[in-house]
């Protein structure tokens, strides 16, 4: 099964795996090979390799996607012009799979689909899709419980009605039943889902023997004011994509699937910045306007994997996880309001000293007028008074893996906005999200030390939480958890 791989650049994520099997090499499919039209002609490719603005120079406009003559698209010409994404370019296609528009149409011509609604995220590797794959534009996160009575035969055949639902929207596919239309004429427009399972699951399933010791419930933060109702839950899906309506109808048609085996705990909606919106591929901003992610770990690291994944030899006795957990990793969900009236009350200088870093291009405090967003952090650096260019308790600082014994996570968080509040305050924020091979040595070691003491904290609010174990994506014809549930 193929990995998920490499460095992107944008927001330092990575990208999807290639189910095919051809790694970098990139061939027409033939039409006939099972598709319909709208998606016979689709290339699929990695995107394995350096990433950096320079490697993108051709911009291609929408309606631009057609393979060029040939039938081969280079690798270059298909990163410099579809981005970061891992790809498969619908060369044909008005909303895969469900038909192209007929031939008694005015005109018969496919109309190509864009770059962006081209994209595939592949479902089946080694790793979920939605945990190296490129912010999103949109997102939906929901928690479900089980239904009274709902045991694990039920939880096993949910998780596979998933899967399939999952694989077949991420492949611009159609519902297998009852498929709401929401997505027609768009393309997969790089769909993930992401399934996790919640510490309450275990004891609903009977399954307690098989909880990992990471999913023990998170301590409590000084700083926390959590609305338990938003918290927590048996299980938990991660939806996110390039377009709001594929985002949406993969949310509905998850909602649909869970029937009367699990009702809906809670619900929260999130936004990045949209593919294509920047000049050249760039790190994201947050809604206090920083640039946010630039220290994330990249693929391309050697030991990214043994932070974000738990091995592929997991076991009780040698990673201290199940083995259902091999290649899988811990979610920890914060929806943390951001306080902004109070945050724009600073000046830009305060604003950047509470981060440790620059607002305009992300670069460390201590750098000079020189400084890039990766010109590294010296912790040192005093100005001619003797005050640390990054302040002591700068978020950027304390948060750093070196200040907390190596603690590492991937962040991968969507902004929400949920309205005004009667106060006129806005109901607005970060759904944190992050990685990690194991929660203790990431979120919570670092969680502690900024409830220590971190400037930031008079500037947001932790109002919901929740921690997930996410298994190893799924083998072709398999589910996922299904080496949980029938192991
Ligand atoms: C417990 C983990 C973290 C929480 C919660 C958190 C909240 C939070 N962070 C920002 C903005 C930024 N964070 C930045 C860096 C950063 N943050 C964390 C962890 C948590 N942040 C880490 C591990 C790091 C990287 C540290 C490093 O290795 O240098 C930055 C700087 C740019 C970057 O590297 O991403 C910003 C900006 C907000 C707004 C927020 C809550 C709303
Ligand atoms: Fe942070």
């Amino acid at each position: 099964m193929a990995d998920q791989s490499t460095t992107g650049p944008r927001g330092g994520n990575d990208i999807t795996g290639d189910r095919t099997g051809k790694g970098n090499s990139t061939s027409l499919g033939a039409p006939g090979s099972g598709k319909n039209a709208a998606t016979a002609a689709r290339v699929r490719t990695t995107t394995n390799g350096p990433q950096s603005p320079t490697d993108a120079p051709e911009l291609r406009r929408d309606g631009d996607t057609g393979p060029p003559p040939g039938g081969t698209i280079s690798r270059r010409r298909l990163l410099g012009t579809a981005g970061a994404t891992g790809l498969a370019l619908g060369a044909a296609g008005a909303g895969a799979g469900y038909g192209a528009a007929s031939s008694s149409d005015s005109s018969s011509k496919v109309t190509p689909l864009s770059f962006l609604g081209a994209n595939e995220v592949m479902f089946h590797v080694k790793h979920q899709p939605g945990i190296t794959t490129p912010l999103q534009a949109r997102g939906h996160l929901i928690a479900f419980d089980l239904a009274a009575g709902a045991g694990r035969k039920e939880a096993a055949a949910l998780l596979r009605r998933w899967s399939e639902t999952a694989r077949r929207l991420m492949a611009g596919e159609a519902s297998a039943q009852d498929d709401t239309g929401i997505a027609r004429d768009a393309g997969p427009s790089s769909l993930t889902v992401t399934f996790g399972f919640g510490h309450s699951f275990f004891a609903r399933t009977g399954l307690e023997k098989q909880r990992p010791e990471s999913l023990d419930p998170l301590p409590d933060f000084s700083s926390d004011q959590l609305d338990r109702t938003r918290s927590n839950g048996d299980l938990w899906v991660q939806i996110g994509a390039d377009d709001a309506l594929v985002a949406f109808h993969a949310l509905r048609a998850i909602q649909k699937d869970a029937g009367s085996a699990a009702r809906v705990r809670w619900q929260m909606n999130g936004f990045n910045r949209s593919p294509g919106a920047t000049a050249h591929p760039m790190t994201a901003r947050n809604l206090m306007g920083q640039v946010d992610g630039t220290r994330n770990p990249k693929p391309t690291e050697s030991d990214f994997n043994e932070r974000i994944f738990v091995p592929a030899s997991a076991s009780p006795s040698t990673s201290g996880d199940p083995e259902w957990m091999a290649n899988g990793s811990y979610a920890v969900v914060r929806r943390i309001r951001m306080l902004l009236d109070d945050w724009d009350q600073l000046s830009l200088k305060e604003q950047e000293d509470v981060i440790g870093r620059r607002k305009s291009d992300g670069a460390a405090l201590s750098g000079g007028t020189k400084a890039t967003e990766t010109t590294e952090m010296d912790l040192e650096k005093t100005d001619s008074q003797g005050n640390l260019l990054v302040p002591i308790n700068a978020h950027a600082r304390i948060s750093r893996p070196d200040q907390n014994g190596g603690a590492a996570m991937l962040r991968r968080p969507f902004s929400f906005h949920d309205g005004i509040d009667a106060d006129g305050v806005p109901d607005a924020g970060l759904l944190f999200i992050c990685w990690q091979a194991d929660p203790v040595r990431g979120f919570v070691t670092v969680q502690r030390k900024l409830d220590r003491g971190d400037a930031l904290s008079k500037y947001i609010r932790h109002e919901s939480s929740g921690l997930y174990a996410a298994p190893g994506g799924a083998a072709e014809g398999e589910y996922v958890g299904q080496r949980l549930l029938e192991g």
